[in-house]
């Protein structure tokens, strides 16, 4: 394929700077959107909803046909990999995701690594039939949770405000917690490598909680294992890009793209454009940050902070996208204008 029939998307992780800069939204489908509100509740709980190829391809689709994004998201989660593995995760209504923690590597026994793929199979048939239904200027992109983020919720059996349970066991048994970090390696490639044979033409890496650590324990349990995951499914699966989110990480995030590999990175709504610009997309391709509360808010204040990053990055290899997934409270027609405001950029 010639590089100008390449889909856009595509095209800048790939490092060409594109006017307008190709554009989606984490967390694109979801509750702010009526029509997914109304397959939510015909599938009735949230994991059946990511296991059931018909319905996960259609809320997968839905932001699509409103606002055209040059990317399309697989619609799954982060922890079907805990639930994948028999840990069992529960999504109860208005409090999130709970687990049976493990916090201990003796009770690493509890969790068989044998059942991902086949357990995942679902997930890999709703990539299949999105990769034949998507437009044809649209990219398909696959994601998982990073290993430090996935253990998270897989040690404290819930979302987190200061991650004690987990940094406990990792400060006070780094070996053991490495066994932790190094399974979900093992698995976390084998399931994005799958993704990829679905369909899948680009992958993103979430580290929501990458933030949280020190510079030593940063290096050994986020940059480490993503750039393990990065080396792996480049191996097998030559020339697929893959984006790294490694949310909340500052000035880590210049040394977290030299070692680990990625092709690009996002970057969350504190990280300083011109510095970002400056040292990380000389770089890489950079995707981000708009403010998700600034697409609640809307009006002026949304159009200046979207103004603000296209007019410093929009000139290098970039991807608009916001600094974290879009909130259930946003307004649908606040994004409809955030789309025209990205297409009629003129650089
Ligand atoms: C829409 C949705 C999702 N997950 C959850 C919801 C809400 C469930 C509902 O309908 O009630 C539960 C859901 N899933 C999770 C949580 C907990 C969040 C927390 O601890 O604060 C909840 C409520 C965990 C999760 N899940 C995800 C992350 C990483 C990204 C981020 O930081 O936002 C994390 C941390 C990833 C994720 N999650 C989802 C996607 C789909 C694709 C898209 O972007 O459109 C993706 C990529 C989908």
């Amino acid at each position: 394929m010639s590089a100008s029939s390449e889909k856009r998307f595509l095209r800048a992780l790939r490092g060409e700077a594109l006017t307008p800069p190709p554009f989606w939204l984490m967390r694109q489908a979801g509750r702010y959107l009526p029509e997914y509100r109304a397959t939510r509740a015909e599938a009735g709980d949230f994991l059946s909803l990511c296991y059931t190829p018909d319905f996960a391809v259609e809320v997968t689709l839905q932001p699509l046909r409103r606002y055209g994004f040059d990317a399309a998201i697989l619609f799954s989660d982060i922890l079907v990999i805990p639930d994948a593995l028999g840990q069992g995760v529960r999504f109860v209504k208005g409090e999130g995701p709970q687990l049976d923690p493990i916090r201990s590597a003796e009770e690493l026994s509890r969790l068989d690594p044998e059942r991902v793929l086949p357990h995942l199979a679902p997930v890999f048939e709703t990539v299949k039939r999105l990769s034949g239904e998507i437009p044809q200027t649209t990219a398909l992109i696959g994601f998982c949770g990073a290993p430090w983020t996935v253990a998270t919720y897989m040690v404290e059996g819930h979302g987190s405000k200061d991650y004690a349970a987990t940094k406990k066991w990792a400060y006070g048994d780094p070996e053991g917690f490495d066994r932790l970090i190094g399974l979900l390696v093992d698995v976390t490639t084998d399931y994005l490598i799958a993704q990829v044979d679905a369909g899948a033409e680009a992958l993103q890496i979430f580290d929501s909680w990458a933030g949280v650590l020190p510079e030593e324990a940063f290096t050994r349990w986020v940059t480490r294992p993503i750039g393990e995951i990065v080396r792996r499914v480049k191996a097998a699966r030559p020339g697929v890009p893959i984006i790294g989110f490694p949310r909340g990480a500052g000035l880590l995030y210049e040394g977290f793209i030299d070692a680990t590999g990625v092709d690009a990175v996002s970057l969350d709504t504190t990280v300083p454009l011109a510095w970002a610009r400056d040292r990380l997309q000389s770089r890489c391709c950079v995707q981000g940050n708009l403010d998700p509360i600034l697409v609640v808010t809307g009006g002026q204040a949304m159009l200046d902070g979207i103004d603000r990053i296209l007019e410093i990055l929009g000139r290098g290899p970039f991807v608009f996208n916001l600094g974290h997934g879009i909130v259930p409270e946003t307004p649908p027609e606040h994004v409809a204008q955030l789309a025209d405001r990205i297409r009629s950029f003129q650089g």
